[in-house]
Order: C-alpha cells, then sequence, then structure tokens
C-alpha cells in the first residue's frame, strides 16, 4: 500500500516536471506547434514511465522493448501493415522514417541517429539512399498494438528496380512531396509504380516548416497530376516532427492489412539483401504465405538451390532474432547463401517440401552503363581485384568482366544500374578499400543483328550485345544495329522550356507529351536514345533551370539507330579506351568537339601530338598540340642565318624522331572528361 502510494506521488512529480518541460518547450522553440513538442515530450517519459507505471499506464506510451516480449505466434495479420515511402531524392524520405522510428520507440532521440536507415557511409555523406533498409516498429493505437514494417526505398532512379520490388511487399505507401519543390519528375515515376501495383497511396506533404513552402500548391497539384482528392494529403515537417504522429495514425486506418494466410504453404519475396562478412547473406524477406522456422529447409526459386535456415527475426531497424517468421510478417533470413546472387532482389524463397509458383515480377538487375576500370598503378591490381570481389559480394547488380588495355593495363569491364550507381561504386571503393581507380569514359549496351555467318557461327547467335566500343563489329558484317531507348519524364518551371526543348533536341530527343501540372510548371515526356543522357544531360539540365528541372527515366527498349564507330588516334595510334559509337549524323561535331577537347586535356610533350577522330580509315577531324621547344638559338649572337637554320632543322629532325617513338601521356581523368559535353 505504502509502495503504490510513493509510486504515485513519483508519477506525479515526474508529470508535473513534464508538464513544466512542456511549457519550456513551447516558448523556447517560440513555435505553437503542439504536435512536436508532444512528441519530444512523450518521448522522453516513454524512457522514464515504464518503470513507475502500472502495465496498462504503458500501454499508452508504447515502448519497443516491452513489444518485444509480444508472441507473433499469436499476433493477427490484420493488426500488420506494410508500408514503404517513395519520393523523388531529397524530399524527406529518411528523415520521415527518423522519425517515425522516434515515435514507436524504435530508436531515442539524438543527433546521432539522423539518417538511422542510411547505413553507408556515402548515403550518410551524399544525402541520397542506395540501399533499402527495413524496420518493423510496433504503434498502440486506439488500445491496440500493430505492426508496422516499415521498408526505406532508394530515391534514385537508376535503382528503381529495387523501390518496385519494396513496394509489391507492401499494401500502401507513404508518397512524399516537398512542399516547396512540389511534385517532380521522380515523384511521377514512384507514383505509378505504386498505382500499377494497385496499392493504397497517402500523399505526404513534407516541410511545411519552410519559409517558401506552399502545401496549398502542391495539393492541387497532387489532385491534378495524379487524381487524389486534395483532403486526403498530410501536412507534415518531417525535420520538426509536425504531424508525423499522424501519418502513423493514417498508416493504420488507411491502409489495409495483408491478405495472405498462414495455413497456406511458405513463400517469401526477397526484396533486399545484404552480405555479412561474418554470417553470410542476410536475406530481407517479406512472407506471403504460411511460416517459417529455424531450421527449415528452403529454395530460392530462381537458381533453385537449397539452404537451411540458420537464423531469422525482425528488423527494428536492427535484427531481432525469432523463433519464427509468420504471413504478413517483414524480416530477415541467414542461410548460408555466400553471395548476395543467390538471394536476388525479387526472387521467391520456398519450403523445399512443398515448391510453389514464383512471385511475378523477378528480373535480373540489368546494367544500363558500362565503364572499364583500371588500378591507377598496376602493382595495386590484386588488391584492387580483392577490393571489387568485395564490394561485387555485397551488390549483385553490377557486372564484373576482366579487362585489359595498351595504355592502361588490366583491369574490369563493369556494368552498372547507371550513372550514380558507378560514381557510388568508385566512392565506395575509395572510402571502405582505400583504392584509386581510373574509370573509364561509361557506355551503353548496343545490340547488332549480325549478317556475316562467320561471326552468327562464332557467337552462337544472330543479335549480341556489345558492352566495349572497341568490339563494336563493321557495319559490313552487320544486319541493323539497336540502341537502349528510354522514355525521360521532365517536369520544370515553364521559363525555361524554350531551353529545354532546345536541349533535347540536341540529344536525339522526341517529344511525346506536355502538359501544365499548375499554372507554372510543365510535364513533359520524351523518348531519348540512353547513350545521350548517361554522361552529363540531368547536369545540363539542372544548371539551365537554376536547378528547378527535374529528371527521371525509365526503360523503353531498344531501337534501330544508324550508329558507328569512331576511333581516337593519338599520333596515328588508335587509343582503345577512347573508342565511342555516335550516331552517324553527328560524327563530325562529335570528332571535332572529342579532338578539341583532348587537345585541352593532355598537356603539352616535347613532340608534337596530332589527335584525330577517325571513322574507319577515314579521318574525319584533327587537331595539333604543339611540342615544347627549346631555344636553340639561345646562344647564337648574331653570327651567320645558315648556322641557325642548321640548328632548327637538326632539332625538328629529332622531334619529328620523337613523335614516332614517344609515347603520349594521357591524363587519367581525360578518359572520362573527353566524353562530357557543351549543350549550348
Ligand atoms: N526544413 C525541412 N527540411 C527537411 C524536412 N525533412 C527533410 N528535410 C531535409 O531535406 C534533406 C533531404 O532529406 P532526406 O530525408 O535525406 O531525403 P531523402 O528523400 O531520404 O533523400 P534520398 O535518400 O536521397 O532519396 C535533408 O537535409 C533534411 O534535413 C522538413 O520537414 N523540413
Amino acid at each position: 500500500m505504502q509502495l503504490a502510494l510513493i509510486k504515485t506521488k513519483v508519477c506525479a512529480t515526474l508529470y508535473l516536471r513534464y508538464l513544466l518541460d512542456f511549457r519550456i518547450y513551447q516558448t523556447r522553440r517560440k513555435s505553437h506547434d503542439c504536435n512536436t513538442a508532444w512528441t519530444v515530450i512523450r518521448h522522453r517519459w516513454m524512457k522514464t514511465a515504464p518503470v513507475f507505471c502500472t502495465r496498462n499506464t504503458t500501454k499508452m506510451f508504447s515502448t519497443q522493448t516491452d513489444k518485444e516480449s509480444i508472441d507473433m505466434s499469436k499476433f493477427p495479420v490484420e493488426r500488420i501493415r506494410n508500408f514503404s515511402i517513395i519520393a523523388h531524392i531529397d524530399h524527406g524520405k529518411s528523415t520521415l522514417a527518423d522519425r517515425l522510428l522516434e515515435i514507436t520507440g524504435a530508436i531515442t532521440k539524438t543527433q546521432k541517429n539522423k539518417q538511422v536507415l542510411d547505413k553507408l557511409q556515402v548515403e550518410r555523406e551524399r544525402g541520397i539512399t542506395v540501399k533499402a533498409q527495413t524496420a518493423s516498429l510496433f504503434y498502440e493505437y486506439e488500445n491496440q498494438t500493430y505492426l508496422l514494417n516499415l521498408i526505406d526505398t532508394p530515391g534514385h532512379v537508376d535503382f528503381s528496380y529495387e523501390v518496385s520490388r519494396s513496394i509489391s511487399a507492401c499494401q500502401g505507401v507513404l508518397l512524399i512531396v516537398d512542399a516547396n519543390q512540389g511534385i517532380q519528375a521522380q515523384t511521377v515515376a514512384n507514383f505509378y509504380l505504386a498505382f500499377e501495383a494497385q496499392l493504397t497511396i497517402i500523399p505526404v506533404i513534407n516541410k511545411i516548416d519552410l519559409k517558401n513552402a506552399d502545401p496549398e500548391r502542391v495539393e492541387n497539384q497532387i489532385e491534378k497530376v495524379f487524381d487524389i482528392p486534395k483532403e486526403e494529403c498530410i501536412r507534415i515537417s518531417a525535420k520538426l516532427g509536425t504531424n508525423v504522429d499522424q501519418v502513423l495514425q493514417e498508416v493504420v486506418k488507411r491502409l489495409p492489412p495483408p491478405t495472405f494466410n498462414r495455413e497456406d504453404p511458405f513463400k517469401a519475396l526477397v526484396f533486399d539483401s545484404n552480405f555479412d562478412q561474418y554470417r553470410g547473406v542476410i536475406a530481407n524477406v517479406a512472407l506471403f504465405g504460411g511460416c517459417l522456422s529455424k531450421g527449415d529447409r528452403i529454395v530460392s526459386a530462381h537458381l533453385g538451390k537449397s539452404y537451411e535456415v540458420n537464423e531469422l527475426g525482425l528488423l527494428k531497424p536492427e535484427e531481432l532474432p525469432m523463433e519464427r517468421l509468420y504471413a504478413g510478417q517483414v524480416g530477415y533470413v541467414i542461410a548460408g547463401m555466400k553471395e548476395v546472387k543467390e538471394a536476388q532482389i525479387g526472387d521467391t524463397l520456398y519450403h523445399q517440401k512443398h515448391p510453389v509458383e514464383p512471385l511475378p515480377g523477378f528480373k535480373p538487375a540489368k546494367a544500363m552503363v558500362f565503364a572499364g576500370m583500371y588500378p591507377m598503378d598496376q602493382s595495386d591490381y590484386s588488391t584492387l581485384r580483392s577490393a571489387v570481389e568485395k564490394l561485387t559480394l555485397n551488390d549483385s547488380s553490377v557486372t564484373v568482366q576482366r579487362d585489359s588495355s595498351l595504355a592502361l593495363g588490366a583491369g574490369w569491364r563493369l556494368g552498372f544500374l547507371g550513372l550514380l550507381h558507378m560514381e557510388v561504386f568508385n566512392q565506395r571503393l575509395e572510402q571502405e578499400y582505400n583504392a584509386s581507380v581510373i574509370v573509364t569514359a561509361p557506355t551503353v549496351p548496343y545490340k547488332a543483328i549480325l549478317s556475316s555467318p562467320r561471326l552468327i557461327k562464332e557467337h552462337g547467335r544472330e543479335e549480341i550485345t556489345i558492352v566495349n566500343p572497341a568490339q563494336f563489329p563493321d557495319r559490313s558484317l552487320v544486319k541493323e544495329y539497336l540502341e537502349p531507348m528510354v522514355m525521360g519524364t521532365i517536369i520544370s518551371p515553364d521559363d525555361y522550356i524554350g531551353k529545354i526543348m532546345s536541349v533535347c533536341l540536341n540529344r536525339r530527343g522526341i517529344q511525346k507529351n506536355m502538359v501544365y501540372i499548375d499554372d507554372h510548371r510543365v510535364m513533359m515526356k520524351y523518348l531519348f536514345p540512353l547513350n545521350e543522357i548517361v554522361v552529363d544531360f540531368y547536369d545540363h539540365l539542372k544548371s539551365m533551370s537554376s536547378g528547378y528541372a527535374s529528371f527521371d527515366y525509365e526503360d523503353a527498349g531498344y531501337q534501330a539507330a544508324d550508329v558507328i564507330r569512331m576511333d581516337i588516334l593519338l599520333n596515328g595510334k588508335p587509343v582503345e579506351e577512347l573508342t565511342t559509337i555516335v550516331h552517324r549524323d553527328r560524327a563530325y561535331s562529335a570528332g571535332k568537339a572529342m579532338c578539341e577537347r583532348l587537345q585541352d586535356a593532355i598537356p603539352r610533350q616535347m613532340f608534337e601530338i596530332a589527335v584525330q577522330a577517325a571513322i574507319g580509315s577515314k579521318v574525319i577531324a584533327r587537331e595539333t598540340i604543339k611540342a615544347f621547344r627549346k631555344n636553340v638559338l639561345a646562344k647564337c649572337y648574331g653570327g651567320d642565318i645558315t648556322r641557325k637554320m642548321k640548328l632548327l632543322k637538326k632539332q625538328a629532325e629529332g622531334k619529328k624522331k620523337m613523335r614516332y617513338i614517344g609515347t603520349v601521356q594521357v591524363p587519367k581523368d581525360a578518359f572520362i572528361n573527353v566524353l562530357k559535353r557543351k549543350d549550348k
């Protein structure tokens, strides 16, 4: 009795302290935003309250720890919500995810926890999500505990396949739109991914705390472009926490629970996978039926290999081992897989004894950008090889092929999902493995329909894919070349329409559609050859529109193209790494521009350098890099002109000889810089 009295007294004191805290917090922030303040207070309360309160009181303030004891075998599927956050880059997915984790008590609110779901160093530095992360959150709503599985998705076009797989593990999505920037190209692309998967979409307008925020305008855009009534939008500030609690409530109210059955045979979708040095592959899975226990034998549908489950559990976001996972839940599985290639994103897992139809939508990652990668110093080859091997263990979407070049030595030809993917890979090599590499200009995969019986026999088929321009077959051996196309979406303020159209035309873009999404912003659809946009199109678009235009693209298959191979010769010797594939109509201008850029990029040397662009044996452009010239006449004061002429002639002969035997030093960064174009 006395103990109960003490407990009540302490609780009352604490309560008063927190009320006081609440006032102080509000005044300090000079804001009247009760929700934000309440979130902070509630969080502090949650940390101390369980010590003093009875179980019923604690239930009001859900903590993660007491939920760990929940018996998942009895947890009803109706109280599970699987959802994803999708948005244009930088619209605040990771920040909102962090807030949701804080509210549900999965993490504490400290500065260190910024971007908890963005685990890679490059992610935190660049502020982009590269690998999707998952967290299971327990949330208390109307005296019921809900299990909310949040799947954070990457925000860049390069990773749209991962986004599509994450989405297929969900029943609904939060579509985040920045209250200042409004709908951007990637918002549209992500919306359609969710819409086509028939998911419930909750539009969330973020960053309402910004001075230039105009949530009203964004709501109108959402209504116009996506046909979602503007009343359904939730206005939040993920940074301050404003209305974030409402987001969780709406997730519970609006999203349907998964409809999967525990009695069905076990079936799970792999929507992400990571490699752990000590434990092997950790596959993130969503259970579409049945249940999975430790020790079960499972099979991956794509490779048909079988494994024994060593460990499984929930992600909160750290791993929480469990004995079993049930239909409707999302978690991780460790089953002795040695490479991420064994747990490919989109693959299906099933019980060895109960085979099932694989889930639809699986496609192996498709590399869209290829580049050569060589060690800066050939003696570092083996160190770099082990670094590349380790990184590719963790990223199944990178394709690796051995390659070697006269100028750069032994290396690899790597295939990436896109340019950002390639840059991130390089950055990780440098940061995590301290490797320094030379990367050649990226190219896209072309196709050729062969006509030469010899080549058809050699390849065993008529259609071949060419990922290295140096291996581009000659026109005379080919019926037709095909190039990869993409459907691009550009959203921009209408002030820049003229400039954007001329750049798109310059890049062989064909306009397919143009609509106003509000009074000043326009959305344009263009069909582009991938090659034209892969290197620097987005940078140009951004700079010409003062950063306002956004761009996204999706695969649009292959199309016949009149493309040819252009070689670059330095003093008559072809440099394989600079060979490119260009459209015939642009060969002259591209060749001239390449020569000019190389002239700037290659420093003057002791002998003259002829920089030439050639198609077959025909030289189409030429620039000359003048030699350094020692003043051989310095010591001739006055005197006979014939002596001077003799000295100059001797010098010229020496240079000529040197030109044939000397090797041209090409700076390493020239290999990528020469391909960047200047659009007018
Ligand atoms: N003012 C303000 N800034 C915000 C808010 N939410 C996010 N930000 C900021 O916006 C920037 C981008 O936020 P992120 O959460 O990294 O965005 P993201 O969508 O996860 O980005 P990607 O992972 O690259 O797709 C960060 O600098 C955040 O601090 C908000 O509500 N208000």
